[in-house]
């Protein structure tokens, strides 16, 4: 049977304060994994799950660019034709940043049959009933969850499965682990993936600035222009 593949686009929503490995790696993943044609980084404009003192949107768009440019050269060398681009649809809008506005409007833009995908790492699923209108997310998008260190997709899954009646009325039916299904469907899978083991969070790395932690091992982390921008704004200093 010839199976036509759909145009397919991920989007990459976070707070990105800052960029790090993870989400590059996460980025690179399901571009392979999904063969996404496009890869969209949304950073939130008003991530209103976070702490208010997150640091303003200018720097987290600017650092976002700096990490796309990376992500770029990581596919050129490993011959992945996704494209990058960055949006700030999120940060346009007013109002706390709810992905389900985001997914309508990316749906809207692209048309009902391209495959659009939502990526995240797994406490992003952990939380996803804390999300603003959370099941209507499934009529517009699909989900695609990534394995995380603190977080065990393992236990995730179980909620989908059993014990939790809100999340498995909504996702009971719809989950996946063949990211066939999400080339072939424009929308209302979500596929987990327990590949990736990448022990890296913002958070962290926002406490390793602020307790001097060497600058090799923050090297190891941030993308090199990511960690030149916040040396030379003076980000993630104490006072
Ligand atoms: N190491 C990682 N592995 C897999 N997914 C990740 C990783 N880091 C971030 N993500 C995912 O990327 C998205 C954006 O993450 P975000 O910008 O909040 O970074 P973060 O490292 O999770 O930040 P924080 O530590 O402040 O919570 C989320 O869906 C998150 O789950
Ligand atoms: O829609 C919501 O209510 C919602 C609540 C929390 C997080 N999100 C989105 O999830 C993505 C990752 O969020 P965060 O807070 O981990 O950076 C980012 O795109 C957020 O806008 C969305």
């Amino acid at each position: 049977m010839d199976i036509k593949k759909r145009k397919a686009i991920g989007i990459l929503g976070g707070t990105f304060d800052p960029p790090h490995w993870g989400h590059l790696r996460l980025a690179e993943h399901f571009s392979r994994v999904l063969q996404l044609d496009h890869i969209i980084w949304m950073p939130a404009g008003q991530p209103w799950q976070k702490s208010s003192d997150i640091t303003p949107a200018k720097h987290r768009l600017a650092m976002s660019e700096y990490a796309i440019e990376t992500l770029h050269d990581l596919f050129v060398d490993h011959h992945i034709y996704t494209k990058i681009e960055i949006s700030t649809l999120e940060m346009a809008r007013e109002g706390p940043s709810y992905a389900i506005d985001t997914a309508k409007e990316i749906r809207a833009l692209y048309g009902p049959d391209v495959s659009i995908t939502w990526l995240m790492g797994a406490d992003s699923w952990a939380n996803i009933k804390t999300w603003h209108q959370w099941p209507e997310l499934p009529k517009y998008v699909h989900l695609a969850v990534a394995s995380r260190p603190e977080t065990d997709l393992g236990n995730s899954l179980n909620v989908v499965s059993n014990s939790n009646e809100a999340t498995h009325a909504v996702f009971g039916d719809k989950q996946t682990q063949d990211p066939q299904l999400l080339q072939l469907n424009p929308l209302g899978h979500v596929l987990f993936d327990q590949s990736l083991q990448i022990n890296l969070s913002s958070s962290a790395l926002r406490d390793s600035f602020y307790n001097n932690t060497s600058w090799d091992e923050l090297a190891d982390a941030i993308p090199p222009l990511v960690l030149d921008y916040i040396e030379a704004n003076g980000l993630y200093r104490n006072e």
